[in-house]
């Protein structure tokens, strides 16, 4: 009875942090390694922005700070922590100005790690540069505020949506460093006061790391809720244009081919006005599902309009694009509700074989080609730009 309780209470409690989500989505809160591209190119941009937003702020306040520095310290102090406080700043403005053209998550990675490094570069100079000093009064105490900067760098984790394993992998060298200086009682450093606030920053990581994954699981929802058409479950047209424009991007760079077929369906719209509306969806709905149940799993089928798709087929040239094709179409698409097969108008295009210069060039050529096989017949694949035997 209680332990029933206690296990609903438990499911509960767990329904609302992880917003209902499916037992891959949890596993992405933990690693980014099989995350989908759309979610890897929606966090790259929001991490890029994110650190460009701090590395901005950071380089007006960290000389402006230089006249609190003036208040606060003696000319022999402030002077030391006004240089830093410059390098500082001139590299926040690099990371700022390099930052601008990252476009993929490693390089998101680096603008990141590069971010905290220079806070913690800062504050392991500010230490040793304060230790020569005697202080007392108003200077020792404002002095002090200067070890908490990397408790500032690990709550600035929480404003980036990280997986698990990121968290640890950047708060872990932060964690480290101040496990070291406490257990090797340097003597910079005030060591009673770091190894008794160990703790406090253990616990600011862990809310850090929480704030992070929420940000990433609300993230996460959002995509699958906008990536997917709801009646068909395949990429909605908006997506699609973004997953296409990442492969387009990605064959180019690589040099691997990418294959679009766009689909038509044939005569649907008598399907509709004899068998009504609800028949029409039904064959929509298991057409998709065959197409996707046919295709490879890296081939992603988007709905491009009512009875349009077009499929995007990663790394596949044209010959082997054909030849998936015409198997998919000899076996069938399904069948209308008279029990008749349900065909397709196809057209084909393909990278480097069309030579398009973007994405919605090679969509259009796909486009076009459909056009065709529709006027000449229907129920056909169209490849290339050659009249047709008919
Ligand atoms: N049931 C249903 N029908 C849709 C949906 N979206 C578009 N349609 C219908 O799809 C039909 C498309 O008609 P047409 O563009 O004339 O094409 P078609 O009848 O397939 O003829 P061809 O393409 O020339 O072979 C229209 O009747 C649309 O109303 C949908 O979500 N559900």
């Amino acid at each position: 009875m209680l332990t029933d309780a206690l296990k609903r209470l438990w499911l509960r409690a767990w329904s609302l942090v992880l917003m209902e989500m499916t037992s891959q989505e949890i596993g992405w809160l933990l690693r980014p390694r099989d995350h989908m591209s759309l979610l890897t190119s929606r966090r790259t941009t929001i991490i890029v922005t994110r650190v460009r937003l701090m590395a901005g702020l950071f380089a007006l306040f960290t000389p402006l700070w230089i006249v609190a520095d003036v208040f606060a310290f003696q000319p022999e102090v402030w002077h030391g922590l006004a240089a830093a406080r410059l390098g500082a700043t001139i590299a926040f403005v690099l990371i700022l100005v390099a930052a601008r053209r990252m476009d993929t998550i490693q390089n998101a990675y680096r603008a990141l790690a590069m971010l905290f490094a220079i806070p913690m570069l800062f504050f392991l100079f500010t230490y040793q540069h304060m230790a020569h000093f005697e202080m007392h009064g108003f200077e020792a105490a404002f002095s002090t505020g200067y070890a908490f900067l990397p408790f500032v760098v690990v709550a600035g984790l929480s404003i980036f949506p990280l997986t698990l394993a990121e968290c640890l992998a950047f708060a872990g060298p932060i964690l480290a460093f101040q496990s070291l200086a406490a257990v090797m009682r340097w003597p910079v450093l005030d060591w009673p006061t770091v190894a008794a606030s160990l703790w406090l920053l253990i616990l600011i990581t862990a809310v850090s790391a929480l704030a992070g994954l929420s940000q990433l699981a609300f993230m996460i929802v959002l995509v699958r809720e906008n990536i997917r058409d709801s009646m068909t479950g395949c990429f909605s047209r908006p997506s699609g244009e973004e997953l296409i424009d990442l492969q387009f991007t990605l064959a180019r760079r690589s040099g691997m081919a990418l294959s679009l077929a766009f689909l038509d369906l044939d005569h649907f719209k008598e399907i509709n006005d004899r068998y009504g509306h609800d028949a029409g969806d039904e064959v929509l709905i298991k057409t998709s599902t065959t197409i996707r149940n046919r295709m490879r799993m890296g081939d992603m089928l988007v709905r491009w309009g009512g009875e349009e798709f077009l499929l995007v087929m990663p790394n596949t040239d044209r010959l082997q694009a054909l030849t998936a094709l015409e198997r998919l179409t000899e076996q069938g698409l399904g069948l209308r509700p008279n029990g008749t097969p349900v065909t397709a108008s196809i057209g084909l295009a393909e990278i480097s074989t069309d030579d398009s210069l973007n994405w919605k060039e090679l969509v259009e050529i796909a486009d076009k080609r459909m056009y065709r096989a529709k006027t000449s017949g229907r129920n056909r694949i169209v490849a290339d730009d050659m009249p047709l035997n008919l």
